[in-house]
């Protein structure tokens, strides 16, 4: 059966631009991790039950693969959706770590609403199907685009192409489980300083090379300190010269051999 690739992500920059009721609105450059992959397949079922084989740690409930499932029939009523997911289940090599700030729920719940709609000649197009995973991740809509690069704002849901060299990472990533919402709560309440709307144009300009040459990891990633401060032993794990990835645990920096 074919093979679909969900890809990781890193936030090469991500600046907090205001509040949104309970979540935030970004500014964040998102980089495509072309070497980081989950691969997803329909595969024969072994139970009744909606089926997702894999190695989760959470329930079927709480995978956001589930919840793709659901948001895309609450939003088609497609019966020949039923009747696929009851014939199939869906397989994942999972290879993205989870707690990391990679993406990976995100990344696996876009690339289920793009199979679905192949394999089912649904028809819903990338702003489509973006709207219907919104409401299962925040990164869904970045992964339904399948950019290599982009500048995604709004508290996610804003996905524009940004053209430029693409970078190899090495991602080294602590075992420090880091709940996102954690970190966003710590920074409203000890480090809230949103950006104003000139150093935002600035920054969705400047490539993502020139953006790790300029900033420190502090400076390119709002969610650091505040991450920092929740879960201390992440000091640990900090090395010179390496960013930070979404609301962590994942430390980035560019390959030498992209540099050449
Ligand atoms: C840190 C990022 O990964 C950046 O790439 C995302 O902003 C977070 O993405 P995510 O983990 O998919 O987040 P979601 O599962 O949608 O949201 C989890 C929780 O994080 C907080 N949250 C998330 C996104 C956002 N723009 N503002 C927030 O305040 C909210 O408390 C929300 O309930
Ligand atoms: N398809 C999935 N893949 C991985 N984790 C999932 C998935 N669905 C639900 N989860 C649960 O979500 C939590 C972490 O999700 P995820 O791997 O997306 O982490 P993350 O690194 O916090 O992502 P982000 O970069 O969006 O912050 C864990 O509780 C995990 O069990």
């Amino acid at each position: 059966m074919k093979i679909y690739k969900a890809y990781a992500k890193v936030n090469i920059f991500l600046k907090i631009t205001g509040k949104r009721e309970s979540y935030h609105e970004i500014i964040s450059r998102f980089m495509r991790v072309g070497t980081l992959y989950d691969e997803l397949s329909f595969a024969p079922k072994t139970k009744d039950t909606f089926e997702i084989i894999g190695d989760f740690s959470c329930t079927i409930e709480q995978n956001t693969i589930y919840k793709a499932y659901k948001a895309l029939l609450d939003a088609t009523s497609s019966e020949s959706l039923e009747k696929l997911m009851q014939t199939y289940a869906i397989k994942v090599e999972k290879n993205i770590p989870a707690f990391a700030g990679l993406g990976g729920g995100s990344s696996d719940a876009a690339t289920y609403l793009k199979m679905c709609n192949e394999v089912l000649h649904l028809g819903l197009s990338n702003n489509e199907l973006a709207k219907i995973g919104a409401n299962v991740g925040a990164d869904v809509a970045f992964f339904v685009y399948g950019y290599d690069s982009a500048n995604v704002s709004g508290v996610g849901e804003i996905v524009q192409e940004f053209k430029e060299d693409i970078l190899e990472f090495e991602i080294y990533t602590p075992k420090v489980e880091i709940s996102t919402p954690i970190v966003y709560k710590s920074y409203r309440e000890n480090f809230y300083s949103p950006l104003d709307g000139f150093e935002t144009y600035e920054l969705k300009n400047k490539s993502s090379l020139e953006i790790l040459e300029s900033m420190s990891i502090d400076e390119a990633n709002d969610l650091f300190k505040p991450a920092m401060q929740e879960y201390k032993e992440l000091k640990e794990h900090y090395r010179a010269g390496w960013y930070f990835s979404g609301s962590g645990s994942s430390f980035f920096r560019v390959k030498e051999k992209s540099l050449i």
